[in-house]
């Protein structure tokens, strides 16, 4: 087979990542319309699901010849986060390329790449003449980026997903600013978190006990010192990012409205303050509970809490009881193949780690299936959500090498895996 212009391929992913798919106002429709002609240049099925009006998925499928085998499913977001465009270097929705080869768009880590290095690895593999033994699907979903329910949560729930018969999910993981890849065995899950504190209004030039402000103040300094014990353990290498729980404050609501901003001679008899916290999956929950009821919102301060406002209150816990955890060691051959694949195509994988935000994986660990986050990017700064977000275009053809490798493996694992033996029981 004769092997394809690189600056081809960077053009194709220009293209997608061109595609303004920004929360709140994601342009589905033009990026599902661009992945069905690359779907249809490369010869592969495609369907179009719409769980929830106006939020398609997209399923491509390239058939394996042995259908009694569970498939593999290559799983990616189209939706991105929004970016305040005056403060990056160029358009977030040009995909500029500069000298050094950097392409900057929102999208270009989180994750409208690994959506192209899958099939840009896919045109590979068909151009070398391989022929999978395990199907393999591609999924494409809406709304990962606030929160999966519209897309995910619903597909994982779908009798079409029970269909596809799934035995292994790759989803997205970080780019990594070594050389070795950074794969994701669990995630955090996210309780989003607002405590309130009332308490007796008064004139401003007063002191008393038991304000609203006061309250909610003393709570405040006692969530800080919480996080600065998380944080420390990470600082001093005993723990990792993911393995430690995380407490961001987020807002602080308060005061008493004027035409022209506060009135500032009267203490207000309510305060709320939200956070971001961010659970691993072997927490002790009821402890946590107990902390935020005791500790952070107890009613002695007048305080109340809410935790899982904004629908973001997530179990840690899979729906078999299990802590929503992918095994890493030979119980899980997956993780292996992984290892090897990288190894084959001249990369290297770092130790499993913990994922310390969320991603859709969640809705598949959940149903007690196996899901690896992985985004191929060494050498990277981690630039998710951030500003100039961008990535090399040298790397991101090295991504699409470690797909080919992947992809490869995994769709030839003639064996059924521990793990689909036991589903097959049920
Ligand atoms: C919790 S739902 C929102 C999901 C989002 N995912 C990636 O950043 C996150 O905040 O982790
Ligand atoms: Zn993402
Ligand atoms: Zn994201």
């Amino acid at each position: 087979s004769t092997k394809e212009d690189p600056s081809v391929i960077i053009s194709r992913f220009q293209q997608y990542l061109q595609i303004n798919t920004s929360q709140p106002t994601p342009d589905y429709n033009k990026a599902i319309q661009f992945l069905i002609s690359q779907a249809i240049s490369l010869s592969l099925d495609h369907q179009t699901i719409e769980l929830v009006k106006n939020k398609p998925l997209l399923l491509l499928k390239w058939p394996g010849s042995d259908p009694t085998l569970p498939s593999i499913l290559l799983y990616s977001h189209t939706d991105v986060v929004p970016s305040e465009q005056d403060k990056w270097a160029y358009h977030p929705f040009s995909a500029h390329l500069d000298s050094a080869g950097k392409i900057y768009a929102r999208g270009s880590q989180d994750m409208k790449c690994v959506s192209m290095q899958y099939l840009e690895a896919i045109r590979k593999l068909k151009a070398a003449g391989f022929h999978p033994l395990r199907s393999v699907y591609l999924s494409f979903a809406p709304d990962e980026e606030i929160g999966g329910h519209d897309g995910a949560e619903k597909f994982a729930d779908s009798d079409l997903f029970k269909s596809l018969n799934v035995g292994i999910v790759l989803d997205e993981g970080l780019a990594s600013p070594s050389e070795e890849y950074s794969a994701f065995y669990a995630e955090r899950a996210p309780w989003w978190l607002v405590i309130k504190a009332k308490g007796a209004p008064g004139h401003g030039a007063k002191l008393y006990d038991n304000s609203a402000m006061e309250n909610l103040l003393k709570s405040i300094e006692i969530v800080r010192r919480f996080r600065a014990s998380q944080f420390d353990m990470v600082k001093a290498g005993l723990k990792a990012e993911g393995e430690v729980i995380s407490v961001n404050m987020v807002f602080l609501k308060a005061g008493t409205p004027s035409p022209t901003g506060f009135v500032m001679n009267l203490q207000p008899s309510e305060a709320e303050a939200g956070f971001d916290v961010r659970v691993p999956p072997t927490t002790n929950a009821e402890a946590l509970e107990r902390r935020i009821a005791e500790e952070w919102a107890p009613v002695s301060r007048n305080m109340t809490f809410e935790l899982g406002q904004f629908k973001q209150k997530t179990s840690i816990h899979d729906k078999f009881g299990k802590p929503m955890i992918t095994a890493t060691d030979s119980s899980n051959p997956w993780w292996g193949l992984l290892e090897e694949a990288v190894k084959n195509a001249n990369g290297k994988l770092g130790k499993p780690e913990i994922f310390p935000a969320s991603t859709d994986s969640r809705y598949f660990r959940e149903r007690g299936l196996p899901a690896i986050g992985f985004s191929p990017m060494a050498n990277t700064p981690i630039l998710l959500h951030d500003h100039n977000e961008f990535l090399n275009q040298f790397e991101y053809l090295k991504g699409i090498d470690m797909y080919e490798s992947v992809i490869k493996a995994y769709a030839s694992y003639a064996q059924h895996t521990k793990d689909e033996a036991s589903r097959d029981e049920l």
